[in-house]
């Protein structure tokens, strides 16, 4: 404890970001971007200790990002190996074989209901997905979202627009639905972000910090580096990643567990060699059901990052890398294994004192549905939006916490959903993954959701990126829940209905004729003539 000058007397304009992973560099390259020279940012990263090393597909929100920052696709995909992502393929979760996706598609509703619930008392056929939504049969045929002269596949569907200063991503929710997300490299986006914020005056010190010294009221005044001696700041953003050395470790704030209702603990990842000419580079994240879990597949600009993310109760990590190494094939027999054990579950608070923890030293989950750097990006939008004054303000950081905190929370809610609600039952893993703890208030949507298909009423109450149809998708895909429509649509006339599915499938038809592969696509824009 260090009896150093006492920090809340300033006004806070010295941001020290601990951590150059994704988070550290996403942070401070956005700090600059919106308060320029008006906040000194440091970051400070060890060359000793390695960043997780994967995280490399997104939600669709994290365009506002690159916009914010005033980065177009041109400047920042080739950089990182980065391709489209239309949605996320479950393969194989409800029996071997079986596939359906979750898209980033809006759902499109007839009559006031919801296409799904007329699909419902159409009588179900195995694809919900390709019969509800377009870009599942662009999936299914692999196309790019984007023609070769670089229009998006549907002149119509107009985004928000860059995101003006102040308009976060839960402000914008549900006013658009972008077609795609991405898929890049977290290393070579890190590597990319720390040009960019350098350039733009971020003061970047490559050391081990020893030693975190506070004042006589636990604030934070100065991190201690090995060879650079004190760093001192207003706000401190710990981006050390699971350590959590300063919010976790220096101020002993306490982890929230979600392991009792998601057990997957560790992974093993794999970087393999990609023939993109012969293969060709589908526009999704694959999410492939295992005996104790599943294996992610991100088809990257000339590599596939894979990896098998399992409970450590029900696999040992020899046997996940021998089944990683068996489903990966001959192409990954030179791959090196990066072993991963997985910190599951929040700090109480992400906003102590004048510490801000954003990566995974706030929180984290597994990366079912590619939801860890939307919740970097999400925190720093809120850090933003409630960025402290010298009079450091309680109800600030209340609500600062309240909505980094739901948002995990939510999170957690719709993960959960997946497990209790695939078919599988083929090893104990899946047996019991359908009896699993579920968080408070989930066990009471669940029984709606059996009656009416999740809806803006009925969902998880706090923002937390996932819109219903997301909700439905799952439900739906997975089969192990029965769900059943309203009374109102069997007593309904389905002409619409009809008319809405047939123009669903010929849009799907027309697209899919028009639309380029995604190698002919990047292959152009790297050549940098888009036509
Ligand atoms: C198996 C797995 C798969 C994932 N897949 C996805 C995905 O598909 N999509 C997604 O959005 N997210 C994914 N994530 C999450 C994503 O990887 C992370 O959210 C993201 O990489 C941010 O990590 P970080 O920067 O918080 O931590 P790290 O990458 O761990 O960085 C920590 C940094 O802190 C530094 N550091 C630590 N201690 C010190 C010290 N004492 N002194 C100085 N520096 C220090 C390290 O050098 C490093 O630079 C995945 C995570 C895992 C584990
Ligand atoms: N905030 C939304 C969340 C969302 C909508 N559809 C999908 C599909 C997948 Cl695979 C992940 C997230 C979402 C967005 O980012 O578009």
């Amino acid at each position: 404890m260090n009896a150093g000058a006492d920090v809340t007397r300033t006004i806070p304009d010295r941001v020290v970001v601990v951590g150059g992973g994704t988070a550290g560099w996403m942070t401070a390259s956005y700090l600059k971007a919106a308060f320029g020279h008006r906040v000194s940012v440091t970051v400070v990263e060890s060359s000793r200790i390695g960043t997780i090393g994967v995280g490399e597909a997104t939600f669709s929100d994290i365009r506002h990002f690159f916009e914010f920052l005033d980065l177009k696709e041109e400047d920042w995909m080739p950089a990182c190996n980065a391709t489209y992502k239309l949605a996320v393929r479950f393969q194989d979760w409800r029996r071997p074989g079986h596939h359906f996706y979750h898209p980033f598609e809006k759902l499109p509703s007839v009559g006031g209901f919801p296409l799904t619930d007329w699909w419902l008392r159409n009588g179900p056929t195995e694809r919900f997905d390709a019969d509800c939504f377009v870009l599942a049969s662009l999936c299914d045929a692999e196309r790019s979202p984007r023609r070769l002269d670089g229009s998006l596949l549907d002149r119509g569907a107009i985004d928000g627009g860059s995101t003006p200063m102040g308009l976060t991503m839960s402000e914008h929710q549900g006013a658009t639905q972008f077609p795609y997300a991405y898929h890049f490299e977290a290393a070579l986006l890190a590597k990319y972000l720390c040009q960019y914020a350098v350039d733009r005056g971020v003061r970047h010190v490559v050391d081990d910090v020893e030693d975190v010294l506070l004042d006589q009221r636990g604030w934070i005044t100065s991190v201690r580096g090995k060879e650079s001696g004190e760093i001192h700041g207003d706000l401190f953003v710990d981006c050390t990643g699971f350590k959590g050395l300063l919010l976790n470790k220096a101020l002993e704030v306490p982890f929230v567990s979600y392991q009792e209702s998601l057990p997957n603990d560790s992974a093993v990842a794999l970087q393999v060699p990609l023939d993109m000419r012969e293969r060709g580079i589908p526009p999704y994240t694959q999410a492939t059901a295992q005996e104790a879990g599943w294996i992610w597949t991100i088809p990257l600009f000339g590599r596939i990052g894979t990896g098998y993310v399992y409970a450590s109760d029900y696999c040992a990590p020899d046997e996940a890398e021998r089944v990683l190494r068996e489903f990966a094939g001959p192409a990954a027999a030179d791959a090196e294994a990066n072993h991963i054990r997985m910190r599951i579950g929040r700090s109480a608070e992400s906003w102590v004192r004048n510490c801000v923890a954003i990566g995974l030293s706030s929180g984290f989950v597994e990366p079912l549905e590619s939801t860890g750097i939307f919740f970097i990006h999400h925190a720093i939008e809120q850090l933003v939006k409630h960025f402290p004054d010298a009079g450091w303000s309680e109800h600030n950081r209340g609500m600062y916490n309240s909505a980094v905190g739901n948002v995990m929370d939510g999170v957690r809610e719709f993960l959960t959903l997946h497990y209790l609600a695939a078919e599988r039952s083929d090893t104990q893993y899946w047996r019991d993954a359908a009896h699993r703890p579920m968080p408070d208030g989930m066990a009471e949507r669940l029984e709606r959701w059996k009656v009416q298909l999740p809806d803006t009423e009925n969902i998880f109450p706090y923002y937390h990126g996932l819109p219903p149809y997301s909700y439905m998708c799952i439900l739906l895909g997975m089969g192990g829940i029965a769900t059943s429509y309203p009374p109102a649509v069997g007593l309904s006339d389905d002409t619409a209905a009809q008319k809405e599915f047939a123009a669903i499938r010929g849009r799907a038809g027309h697209l899919i004729e028009s639309l380029p592969n995604q190698y002919d696509y990047f292959a152009q824009m790297r050549k940098g003539s888009l036509r």
